[in-house]
């Protein structure tokens, strides 16, 4: 029997290969208004009109077949049939963007004379017709032998027109390719030719895209943009969120309530109340804050202005030897260092590479936000200080900057020292703006959301469990005046870590919920919940929430100490796993725990001292 057609999705970076990819196949990968979203090969099944399955494959964006950084390798290495354990793809959609077809054509060129049977998607056609351009498919079809559809991936259109030419295309032999490749000045000559052929009619617009850009991109005008489309954004995590996250606090306590009354007084009660509801809970109350910055990047990414933003952080990034290619992967950092570590696969240099997978772990990932949260919403005032400004975002978008201004520093050193290599400037096609659809936001959150509340409900709960467990035996005998955080198990354990993080202000509920937290940094949160509701005998103090014992028992700089050691502390175990897969060893992710922790350790000290200094 044969196996199943395979077609490969190929074409130059945000060209729309994954939106198509998604709507040919139904899934969900993730796309951006910005080029190198997609480092890996994703396959999915669907078929052909008369249906028949083919299995598709996304591949990520390339400007041409020789592979400039590794994740072209793999799009090079699929479509030559050199890719282990890979088959060659039996036929090719190739997509380029209407609008910048001159560019886009160069690699559709190469990818044409390869000699596999091709069909080619005239994408983002809506794009194009709104910026005045009128294409003639039939005439770029002629000239490249091959079949044109104009596409409009979003909106499905196209899309069944695209299956029935795949299924012509696949019925098709390939022919052999010639020996050489025709040189790249050749191709380019030849794709602005047949690109100005294609043109039926031109209507110069004065497009949006370059008004907007002459303030986005303005040197000194585009980074106070930037700033402040970023402070806004962490004032509103905290003007927005409030209300939600008090019915999910309620909906916590009403549940603890009915577990209460429901179970007998002993080991399960405890489990559930304190150990499940309160630890997971702890964590969950966090989830609007989360959302409402992820609405805020989520929109920024989907209308083109992330692109922006790189694009001014290239020549800061310059001084201090990263290219702007590094700004997407830190970027993506920002939800999870996991996808930004993956992503420096578009980053061609290895040194560089290596120096963006070293510094990605300090952007602030959301698994930071419970712990910022539950310290700065009960420790820091809720103090206006005037002109809308509120205290608490403030000190939000000071840790976020503190993160980024550490990476700054920690690059140049390492590009001076362990990651020497010359600077190599940085090509980004900026995509043109566009109205984010609401649709896709939506579905961005709930991915979101789902990502959060699964880690709730698998890793965070597991460890809360297990933590439970070590706080709560051996009981520490009754009328003893001993705290059982300290007498139990888990409880001796931190105590010997206390020797060593108290002279940076750390106490021992700290010192005890940041082991657990190597797991996942929210675990910090639930640990202490867990800590203090197992502590609490007697039935008033238990009605305080973890907040308000923490504003109650925490001084303020050992407070800030705790905020400042997790902006560096390279808390998660799935980060340095990544690193040792991205770096093919022990020795860059052994490198990344010591020196992050070095720096924790000193960012906390260093605050905890100087606040006790300022007299705070
Ligand atoms: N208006 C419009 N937007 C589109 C169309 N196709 C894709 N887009 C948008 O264009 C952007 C890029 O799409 P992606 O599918 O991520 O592009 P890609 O080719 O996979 O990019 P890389 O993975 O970076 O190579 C996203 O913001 C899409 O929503 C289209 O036909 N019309
Ligand atoms: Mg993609």
């Amino acid at each position: 029997m044969n196996p199943m057609p395979l077609v490969a999705l190929a074409g130059s970076p945000n060209a729309g290969k994954s939106a198509l990819f998604n709507a040919l196949t139904g899934a969900r990968q993730k796309v951006a208004n910005y080029p190198g979203v997609t480092v890996e090969r994703h396959s999915g099944r669907t078929s052909l009109p008369d249906g028949r399955p083919f299995e598709l494959v996304d591949l990520p964006g390339a400007y041409s077949l020789d592979p400039g950084s590794p994740d072209e390798a793999v799009t090079r290495d699929v479509l030559l049939g050199t890719q282990e354990g890979e088959r060659r793809p039996d036929a090719l959609l190739i997509v380029v963007d209407a609008g910048n077809l001159d560019h886009h054509l160069r690699f559709a060129l190469q990818l044409i004379a390869l000699g596999i049977p091709a069909v080619l998607s005239l994408n983002m056609i809506d794009m194009a017709e709104r910026d005045g351009l009128e294409l003639d498919a039939g005439a770029l079809a002629a000239e490249l032998g091959i079949p044109v559809i104009p596409t409009v991936a979003v909106r499905r259109r196209g899309i069944e027109e695209v299956k029935e030419k795949l299924a012509e295309a696949l019925a098709r032999k390939p022919v052999t390719p010639p020996e050489t490749q025709e040189a790249f000045v050749k191709v380019q000559r030849r794709a602005r030719a047949i690109a100005q052929k294609a043109v039926i009619s031109e209507r110069p617009v004065v497009q949006a895209t370059s008004r907007i850009d002459a303030i986005a991109l303005h040197p000194v005008g585009g980074i106070v943009l930037l700033l402040v489309l970023f402070f806004l954004m962490f004032q509103a995590v905290f003007a927005w969120s409030e209300a939600p996250m008090g019915w999910i606090e309620a909906g916590q306590g009403a549940l603890q309530e009915v577990f209460t009354g429901l179970l007998p007084e002993g080991f399960l009660r405890s489990l559930i109340v304190d150990g499940v509801i309160a630890g997971v809970g702890s964590v969950v109350v966090f989830l609007p804050q989360i959302l409402v910055l992820f609405l805020f990047i989520l929109i920024l990414e989907a209308s083109g202005y992330m692109a922006r933003a790189a694009f001014l952080m290239d020549k800061l990034m310059a001084h201090v030897g990263l290219n702007g290619r590094a700004f997407i992967p830190l970027l993506s950092s920002f939800a999870c260092a996991i996808p930004g570590i993956m992503a420096t696969r578009t980053i061609d240099d290895p040194k560089q590479r290596l120096t963006t997978i070293l510094i990605a772990p300090m952007m602030t990932c959301s698994a930071r936000l419970p712990v910022y949260g539950l310290i700065i919403n009960n420790v820091i005032p809720a103090r206006a200080l005037g002109w809308g400004i509120g205290l608490q975002g403030l000190v939000w978008f000071g840790l976020y900057i503190a993160g980024i201004v550490g990476s700054v520093l920690v690059a140049f050193v390492f590009r001076k020292t362990i990651a020497k290599s010359a600077n190599t400037g940085f090509l980004m096609e900026l995509p043109r703006y566009q109205m984010p659809r609401i649709g896709d936001i939506l579905i961005g959150l709930w991915q979101r959301a789902w990502v959060f509340l699964r880690r709730a409900g698998t890793i965070i709960m597991s460890v809360t469990i297990a933590l439970w467990l070590l706080t709560s035996y051996p009981q520490a005998p009754e009328g003893s005046g001993l705290r059982q955080s300290e007498y139990s198990i888990a409880g001796r354990i931190a105590s010997g870590l206390e020797v060593i993080v108290r002279p940076i202000g750390f106490n021992h509920d700290m010192a005890l919920a940041i082991i657990p937290a190597m797991a996942a940094r929210e675990v910090a949160v639930s640990a202490l919940a867990t800590v203090y509701s197992i502590n609490e005998t007697d039935e008033e103090k238990a009605e305080e929430t973890l907040g308000q014992q923490i504003a109650k028992d925490w001084s303020f700089p050992t407070a800030l100490a705790f905020l400042a050691w997790f902006v560096f502390a390279p808390q998660c175990l799935s980060t340095i796993a990544v690193i040792r897969r991205e770096t093919n060893g022990w020795k860059w992710p052994a490198f990344t725990l010591a020196y992050l922790f070095g720096l924790a350790y000193v960012a906390a000290g260093a605050t905890y001292w100087g606040a006790i200094a300022l007299g705070l």
